[in-house]
């Protein structure tokens, strides 16, 4: 499957959020190739006249939301946000997800989890049984002592740790942080990986978002496919 082909159907997950959004809405605005395609729809809603402010999980997401014609809400200001809109890597079939492939997880999560409702689009190559094994898992940590903590991630997981690259050089995030990535062959237990992991020091951040989708959409073949999460 081509790339061409999987933006299709991440576009066509895109334009079924539209339906979620009202006008003068706050929403929050992930990060990656399907958060860019709801984020230039969102251009022709402004364009017909609705009112949206956002807050944004990037700088390049900034710059679209800009484009879009979206007020974006300061970094230090409380945000009301209504809905936060982004995509993953992996879904599981609790909606649990693997997040970070750009990078952009910690934002990403903090922006999640301050929602009122959180909307995941994806296209049907990303639905997996477990998580794990076809993508690794990002782990945002500082840089100071970050082959120690690299260390301590593969003595709990069993698993390779690599540093992120980019260019040669070790990728940085948009908080000045490394990424390393943590190839594990299966997360069984993503909740309890996620706990163990945050009781590392140095470890700012984990892809693994857990209990935070409120609606999956997914573009498939056959059409798009919306979902509804229910927690307990
Ligand atoms: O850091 C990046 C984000 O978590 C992205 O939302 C994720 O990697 C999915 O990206 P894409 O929509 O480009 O497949």
């Amino acid at each position: 499957m081509s790339d061409t082909d999987l933006s299709a159907y991440k576009r066509s997950a895109a334009l079924t959020a539209l339906d979620y959004v009202k006008d003068g809405m706050v929403l929050g605005l992930g990060t990656g190739s399907t958060a860019k395609e709801f984020i230039m729809a969102l251009g022709t809603k402004v364009a017909a006249g609705m009112k949206l402010r956002g807050v944004s999980t990037s700088r390049e997401t900034a710059t679209l939301a800009d484009r879009s014609g979206i007020v974006l809400l300061d970094d230090n200001d409380h945000w009301p946000i209504d809905v936060a809109v982004d995509g993953a890597d992996q879904v599981d079939p609790s909606f649990n997800l693997i997040k970070g492939g750009g990078g952009a997880l910690l934002k990403e999560k903090i922006v999640a989890v301050s929602a009122k409702q959180f909307i995941v689009l994806i296209d049907y190559t990303k639905r997996v049984p477990f998580l794990g094994k076809t993508f690794p898992l990002p782990i945002e940590v500082i840089s100071f002592g970050w082959r120690n903590t690299a260390r301590a991630i593969e003595a709990l997981t069993r698993s390779r740790v690599v540093l992120r690259e980019q260019a040669g050089a070790p990728f940085r995030t948009e908080s000045g942080n490394l990424i390393v990535d943590t190839h594990m062959a299966r997360i069984d237990n993503p909740r309890e990986l996620d706990a163990a992991l945050h009781h590392i020091p140095g470890i700012v951040e984990t892809g693994l978002f857990i209990d935070c989708a409120d609606v999956l959409i997914v573009g498939t073949p056959q059409g798009v496919e919306t979902y509804h999460a229910t927690r307990p």
